[in-house]
């Protein structure tokens, strides 16, 4: 077998590994994607993005590439906004899809996309739906919330302190009855006209520097409080600033992508990690 390519990227610094595996070869086990994530003995990212095609998973999909999504600590998520822009940029750059529209597939469903000349991506999110309340535990400090699914589970807690105070190093305490699976827990500070802050402690990774699918939930439900469900916002993260549309059963996010590097995986490393935290 030759080595296995590997590419590294990231969306306002939510960043990922790529592993560009057409024919869906790659033996993706949960290990093997915590060694690849961690920050000392592997590559280190928030996540992983296996670009397959649909065709080779017997994927139904408008498009012809998947992206099949991993969390750091090697759980399977349902979709990364942040992660189909960094897939959709590796795609035009390596001849696979030309810029401008075309669809990724992802576990969540179709996602359509539009890389921009200037490198930037827009997404399709499809709807961020509201789907209750909840109340999270920060550091022994309650903060209720508005559930938001984006395909994937949000609770988004509106804040009147400046987010920059919250201690999110350890994992905050949800409702697993409302979140059996599982969520990603967004703190929001509204900066007037629209604008939103926010910091993200993510489901399978921990405090991230920056999280789509969150920004979405974050902006539907600012909207939510305030009596409507429809607008457009910017919402500054810890690693830059992305812009979000929510209409009644959609929601676009807009922002940059980048690769930063490819190389092969060593061959030995790939074997051990994926039987044991080598
Ligand atoms: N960073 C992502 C979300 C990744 C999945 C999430 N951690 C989950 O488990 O649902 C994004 O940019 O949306």
């Amino acid at each position: 077998m030759g080595g296995i390519e590997f590419l590294k990227g990231h969306g306002t610094q939510n960043d990922f590994v790529l592993l560009p595996d057409p024919a869906g070869r790659l033996d993706l086990t949960p290990e093997r994607v915590a060694a690849l994530c961690d920050r000392q003995r592997g590559l280190g990212a928030d996540g992983v993005l296996r670009v397959v095609r649909a065709s080779a998973l017997g994927v139904e999909s408008d498009g012809e590439w998947f992206m099949d999504y991993r969390n750091a600590d090697g759980s399977i998520a349902e979709m990364c906004g942040n992660g189909v822009r960094v897939f959709a940029r590796y795609l035009v750059d390596s001849g696979l899809a030309a810029q401008g529209e075309f669809t990724v597939g992802s576990r969540a469903g179709d996602r359509p996309v539009t890389v921009h000349p200037d490198r930037s991506v827009t997404v399709h999110m499809g709807p961020a739906t509201i789907t209750g309340t909840s109340v999270t535990v920060v550091a022994g400090r309650p903060f209720s919330g508005v559930a938001v699914d984006v395909g994937n589970p949000h609770l988004v807690s509106v804040l009147n302190d400046d987010v920059a105070g919250l201690d999110l190093r350890e994992q905050p305490d949800f409702d697993h009855d409302v979140f059996p699976a599982g969520v990603n827990l967004e703190f929001v500070n509204l900066l007037g006209d629209g604008a939103l802050r926010m910091r993200v402690h993510e489901r399978g990774v921990g405090e991230t520097r920056a999280c789509g699918t969150g920004t979405v939930a974050a902006v539907a439900a600012a909207l939510h409080l305030a009596g409507t469900d429809a607008g457009e916002s910017t919402v500054d993260i810890p690693g830059g600033r992305v812009v979000v549309t929510v209409e009644r059963g959609s929601a676009t996010l807009s922002g940059p992508a980048e690769l930063v590097a490819r190389g092969e995986l060593d061959e030995a490393w790939w074997a051990a990690a994926g039987s044991s935290a080598s």
